[in-house]
Order: C-alpha cells, then sequence, then structure tokens
C-alpha cells in the first residue's frame, strides 16, 4: 500500500490518537462565518429514548470521537443535554441529549417548544433489552411530537445490535416495526412515517444511520447527488462520498447502492489520513491544522483498487473507490474534482445568500431555510 500526500510533510513527531478528538480546522483567510445564528434557534436532532439504551454513547461516538469502549464508563444523563456541534462540522445543528425519563406531564418541561424547532427525532431502542416498555414510550413521544410538529422526521434506533445474531437482528427489526405501526394504526396516526435502523457502536452501523438522518435534513441532496452522479460517470470512478471529515458521516455518495464495506474502506481512509496529518503535517511548534486546503490522499490497495480522498471544502472532503485503470486517466479525474468542488462551493453560497435574504425565524426554525457549514463564505 502506498499513500501519496501532496501536503509537505513536516518533520515533527507526536503520538496522536487514532483520531484527534478535538482536532481543528484553523480559519482559513474568506472563512470567517457570519456571526452564528443564537444556539436555540438552530435546528434540533433529538436523542430520546429509555434509560441505558445508549442515546449518549452515540452522540459520545459519533460526534466527539469517543471509543466505543470508553462509553461503559458514561454516567447517567439528568438533565438535557444541548451539544452545538456546528462549529466543527458541516452539520450545522444541535444533537439535545434526552436524560431517560423525559415526563410530558411535567409543566415545567415545554415540549411544544422543544418538538416545534425539531427536524429529527431519533427514538434509541434497546434491542439486547426487552422492548416492550420502550415501544410504550416510543408511541407516547411520537404521537406528542406528530401533534405539534408533523414536519419532524421519525427515526428509530434499533441499538445494540452487535450482540444479536443475523436472524435475531432480522427478526428483531420485524417485530419492532409490525408492532410501532400497529400503535398508529390504532391511534390512528396512519400517516406518521417511522423509519427503523439497526445500530450499534461497535462498527460503521451507527455512522451509515446518522448519515441517512442527516441526509434528510439536507435540502440541496437532489443537486449533491446530481454533481455526484456526473462526477463519477466522467470520471470512471466506481464510487464516491462526500463526507463531514469530523464526524464521518457521509452526507451524499452517488446513486449506485452503498455497500457497508465500501463506506467502512473510506472512514478508514479518513482516519489514516487525518493521524498521518497531525504526525507530519503540523508545523514544528504545533500548529496548522490536520486538514486544509491542500489535504489529499492517494491510497493503492494490493487489489487493484485505488482510493482517492480531497479537501472539498473546510468540513467536507470527497473520497472515491476506483479502479487502477481508471486511475490511469489521473489528470482527467483532477480536472473534473476541480469542476465539482467549484460547483459545490456555488450550491453552498447559494443556500448561504437565500438565508441571508430570508433569515430563519427563531421562534420557528424551518428545515428548509437551514444553511450548512458547507461553504467558505465569500467576502462581501
Ligand atoms: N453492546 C453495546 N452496548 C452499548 C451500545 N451503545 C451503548 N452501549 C452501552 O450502553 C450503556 C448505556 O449507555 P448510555 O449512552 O449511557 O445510555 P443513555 O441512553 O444515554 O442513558 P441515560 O443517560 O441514563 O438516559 C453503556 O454501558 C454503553 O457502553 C452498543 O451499540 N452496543
Amino acid at each position: 500500500m502506498s499513500i501519496q500526500f501532496e501536503e509537505p510533510l513536516a518533520g515533527s513527531y507526536g503520538v496522536v490518537d487514532t483520531f484527534p478528538k478535538d482536532f481543528g480546522y484553523g480559519v482559513e483567510e474568506g472563512d470567517i462565518e457570519d456571526s452564528p445564528a443564537p444556539s436555540d434557534s438552530k435546528p434540533r436532532i433529538l436523542l430520546m429514548g429509555l434509560r441505558r439504551s445508549g442515546k449518549s454513547s452515540i452522540q459520545k461516538v459519533v460526534f466527539h470521537k469517543m471509543s466505543p469502549n470508553e462509553t461503559l464508563f458514561l454516567e447517567s444523563t439528568n438533565k438535557i443535554y444541548k451539544d452545538d456541534i456546528s462549529n466543527s462540522s458541516f452539520v450545522n445543528f444541535q444533537i439535545w441529549d434526552f436524560p431517560g425519563q423525559v415526563d410530558f406531564f411535567d409543566p415545567t418541561f415545554d415540549y411544544e417548544m422543544i418538538f416545534r424547532g425539531t427536524g429529527a427525532l431519533i427514538f434509541v431502542i434497546d434491542a439486547q433489552d426487552d422492548y416492550v416498555e420502550a415501544l410504550g414510550r416510543l408511541h407516547l413521544t411520537v404521537s406528542r411530537a406528530y401533534r405539534v410538529n408533523p414536519e419532524i422526521n421519525f427515526e428509530v434506533f434499533i441499538h445494540k445490535v452487535d450482540g444479536l445474531s443475523d436472524d435475531h437482528k432480522i427478526e428483531t427489526q420485524r417485530d419492532i416495526h409490525q408492532r410501532a405501526n400497529d400503535d398508529l394504526a390504532d391511534a390512528s396516526l396512519d400517516k406518521l412515517h417511522l423509519s427503523f435502523y439497526l445500530t450499534s457502536i461497535y462498527d460503521h452501523s451507527i455512522f451509515e444511520a446518522f448519515s441517512k438522518v442527516v441526509q434528510k435534513l439536507i435540502p440541496q441532496l437532489p443537486t449533491l447527488e446530481n454533481l455526484l452522479n456526473i462526477f463519477i460517470s466522467n470520471s470512471g470512478i466506481e464510487k464516491a462520498f462526500l463526507f463531514d471529515v469530523v464526524s464521518k458521516i457521509y452526507i451524499a455518495t452517488d446513486s449506485s447502492p452503498v455497500d457497508m464495506q465500501s463506506y467502512e474502506l473510506c472512514c478508514d481512509m479518513i482516519d489514516v489520513v487525518i493521524d498521518v496529518s497531525c504526525i507530519y503535517g503540523l508545523k514544528e511548534d504545533g500548529s496548522g491544522s490536520a486538514y486544509d486546503k491542500e489535504s489529499m490522499a492517494i491510497i493503492k490497495l494490493n487489489n487493484t483498487t485505488v482510493l482517492y480522498l480531497k479537501e472539498v471544502t473546510k468540513f467536507l472532503a470527497l473520497v472515491c473507490i476506483l479502479r487502477e485503470e481508471s486511475f490511469e486517466r489521473k489528470g482527467l479525474i483532477d480536472y473534473n474534482f476541480h469542476c465539482f468542488r467549484k460547483a459545490i462551493h456555488e450550491v453552498f453560497e447559494v443556500g448561504v445568500s437565500t438565508q441571508r435574504l430570508c433569515p430563519l425565524q427563531p421562534s420557528t426554525p424551518s428545515m428548509k431555510a437551514v444553511t450548512h457549514n458547507g461553504t467558505p463564505r465569500s467576502t462581501v
């Protein structure tokens, strides 16, 4: 396997974690954002579910690079924990982690306000436990939320499936799906749609599921997919993902089916690039950034596959999988990438200017008007 870096490799050595916990991207000139929206007006992704179902672990593993084993020592959440990840990630949302036992009848719990500004509600069910109580709670939660805000995407994570056999996983998913939808039908809530995912923090399934949740909240998704399709078909590339580097969730991919192995391979590539960059890419005094405009890498595997990574924006990277013979036309790929990058910047610049014209109403954030951290804003 050979790794080729375009970045100058400075000679400073150091020990890094498998992934630095809070690696900074550094602010480049022209990247200075408008003062951020008041944090409470940012659309939310809520994490709800019974106690010990794994909510905090999901949030820590996906957005804070905690290793799954460390989650064993997490303490129970006692109050709503708001995590604003928009400074380090493309995902310009707040993640709200709820304590297990939210009491809808508690007058101090203003659930109407909470659900009104919510983009997605993730309900986590522990698949290794008896899930009858969780299903009751799921029904109560989603039916309340739906009445306040029918625009919410309802996502159910059937979690901790690492402990189940393949057959057992399918059976559990079928059973939970059936019972949850029966409960909704009994309550005449047939229009309320639940999406189900099998997840675990011990593999990439949690990142895949989170990717799909986030993608539904990105208004520019069809344009991004279209651009990726055009890019790969003109460059002889088999698969391309647009990654949020810090969380390793993919915010878009081309329209060919995603297989888990390709996704894992691309995630591993991001880890390798950031790790090597942290060791060799920073300045001697430790300043600089592990990921910047110059970041790019090519990894040739021993099975004639090539992995190709390039910086797209401050938060996003394109990671592609292609055959060695297609890589002979590297000049063409580089040129097409240049056009692709330009187009992505334009997509998000339009998003930013649209939002300037129609600013979010803090009391009723609209998901359609959400902007993302995709692009360095042009100087006004
Ligand atoms: N096997 C397995 N265990 C998990 C997984 N995710 C979380 N856990 C474990 O589940 C336990 C509870 O996780 P937490 O993240 O604290 O659960 P929580 O839902 O935030 O709990 P509260 O704060 O009490 O509401 C921890 O010991 C985690 O290590 C998973 O995917 N698989």
